[in-house]
């Protein structure tokens, strides 16, 4: 068996795309838009399976093609060795489900996290109140043993203004009686995680806090982004040639299309009622109109799942130790499900090659510099001042870190082909990132071509002038009625 190891680490707007709408238009045009997503929702775009005839053609070669496909979305996913119809077709038979279900068991439901900021690039910006107001400022005798009895804390009502008036933005820190084993040292270079445990680490059911609209958004938000694209992983100019630095660039467009998706995908419609929904207008604003973050949003996809497979004789060797047998059999038979699934190897047997990196004379250079851009942005994480989006940053952060750690290890001690010894946070981490990924992915091929559709069909109307003078945002009134 191998044990999970942990770490003792030492401390070391652009302009956004609005569309206008007129008054008048949405009033008559918003039962036929309905009807029309119905409609088109009742099609099913999903891709139908092609894994049979895809297993000769993917299995002999890795077409490892860098020039992106003229169709959109079809054929080879750039720098990957898979194709979008095989990613689609395995990931809504095989891959969601499966990871839906491993997300939901005791062992991979809990992380450990350090949920409050100390933004270590710059001061407070006023909305960092967290520490004084959030439940880890618990007494004593109730930590550090979270997960040995049922911890039931919320915060309390009068406290909300320490979420900037927005509850949905606070962590529900409730826990049950699993507890968690095994427990090694180790060091994850490509991450700022300080995982000793102080006292200042919360347990989180993540099931309890899924990620989804908090209102966390404006200069705040926006001021971590912009550091994390022009500071840490500039988007590439065409024609650029280094790999390692595209690859990069790509996995943070295509986590930050993950994350815009699952906010569009469940979004506080209206608050006065407390609705929530779908939020079509801005999955696409944010997503579908750049086909190119919809790219990314596969390529990060299918780096992760490679990191996975990559580990898989590690991933299967592990315990899952809850303290609860049966559960845990369940999740070691899911995890085995996954890794080695025929379907998977079949249609995507080698989801990204890895070994066509840091070749060179300047390769060992390069990833000391990206392995540096990645810590900054995993340091990023605790600027953001949201509780929730920062939960899911840090997660989703560990989770690419570790992808990275397997795919690109190592510091010399283990051999390249060797997986690296791996933090039982790590791995919740990378699972769950792929999971979430997995679900963007199924959003965007089952739903994106028909809110496309809608949306093109809706800006060509709307550019019409017989529509009138006044105009006014009203995307998010219009898809309540879906
Ligand atoms: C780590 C983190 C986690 C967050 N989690 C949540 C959450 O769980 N819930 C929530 O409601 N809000 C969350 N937010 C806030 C959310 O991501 C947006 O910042 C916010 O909704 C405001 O959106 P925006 O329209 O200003 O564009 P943003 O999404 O903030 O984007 C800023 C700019 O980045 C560029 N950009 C956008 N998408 C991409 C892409 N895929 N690839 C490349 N460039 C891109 C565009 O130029 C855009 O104008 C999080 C923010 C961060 C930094």
């Amino acid at each position: 068996m191998v044990k999970f190891t942990k770490s003792f680490k030492p401390k070391q707007e652009n302009g956004k795309e609005r569309r206008k709408w007129s008054s008048w238009w949405l009033i008559g045009a918003s039962a036929a838009v309905v009807l029309a997503v119905i409609a088109a929702g009742a099609v099913s775009p999903m891709a139908a399976s092609k894994i049979g005839s895809l297993v000769s053609s993917n299995y002999k070669s890795c077409q490892c093609s860098s020039a992106q496909d003229t169709g959109k979305y079809k054929g080879i996913i750039e720098d990957c060795c898979c194709d979008y119809e095989s990613v689609d077709s395995v990931n809504g038979e095989v891959l969601h489900p499966l990871l839906q279900e491993l997300v939901t068991t005791p062992f991979f439901r809990y992380f450990k996290v350090k949920l409050w900021c100390d933004c270590p690039f710059w001061p407070d910006d006023g909305m960092c109140r967290l520490r004084d107001c959030s439940v880890c400022e618990c007494p004593e005798n109730e930590f550090p043993e979270p997960f040995k009895k049922p911890f039931h804390r919320g915060l309390p009502a009068d406290d909300l203004v320490c979420q900037e008036g927005k509850p949905q933005a606070a962590v529900d820190r409730t826990l049950d009686s699993r507890a968690f084993r095994g427990w090694i040292v180790t060091d994850n270079p490509w991450t700022n995680d300080d995982e000793t445990d102080n006292g200042e680490l919360t347990y989180v059911n993540l099931l309890l806090n899924p990620e989804r609209y908090t209102g966390y958004a404006g200069p705040s938000a926006r001021r971590i982004w912009d550091a994390i694209y022009s500071e840490n992983c500039p988007k590439y100019a065409s024609g650029e040639i280094c790999q390692e630095k595209k690859v990069l660039y790509k996995l943070i467009s295509g986590l930050h299309s993950s994350i815009s998706i699952h906010i569009a995908a469940d979004y506080l419609l209206d608050e006065s009622t407390n609705k929530w929904g779908q939020n079509l207008e801005l999955m696409y604003d944010r997503v579908l109109r750049y086909p190119d973050r919809v790219r990314n949003l596969y390529f990060t996809f299918l780096f992760v799942l490679r990191a996975m497979t990559k580990a898989a004789d590690y991933l299967e060797q592990a315990e899952y130790d809850t303290g609860n047998n049966t559960e845990d059999l369940k999740t070691q038979s899911l995890v085995r499900q996954l890794l080695y699934n025929p379907k998977l190897q079949a249609a995507c047997p080698l989801p990204f090659d890895e070994a066509k990196l840091w070749q060179g004379q300047s390769g060992p250079e390069l990833k000391q510099q990206i392995q540096k851009q990645f810590r900054n942005i995993s340091a990023l994480m605790d600027c953001v001042s949201c509780e929730k989006c920062r939960l899911w940053g840090k997660l989703q952060v560990l989770g690419l870190g570790t992808a990275l750690k397997i795919l690109f290890s190592v510091d010399g001690q283990n051999q390249p082909s060797e997986s690296p010894q791996l933090q039982r946070n790590e791995v919740i981490a990378l699972v769950n990132l792929l999971n979430r990924l997995s679900e963007s992915v199924k959003y965007v091929s089952e739903q994106g071509p028909s809110i496309e559709k809608i949306m093109s069909k809706q800006i060509s109307d709307s550019s019409e002038p017989k529509h009138g003078s006044t105009w006014k945002r009203a995307g998010e009134s219009l898809f309540q009625l879906w």
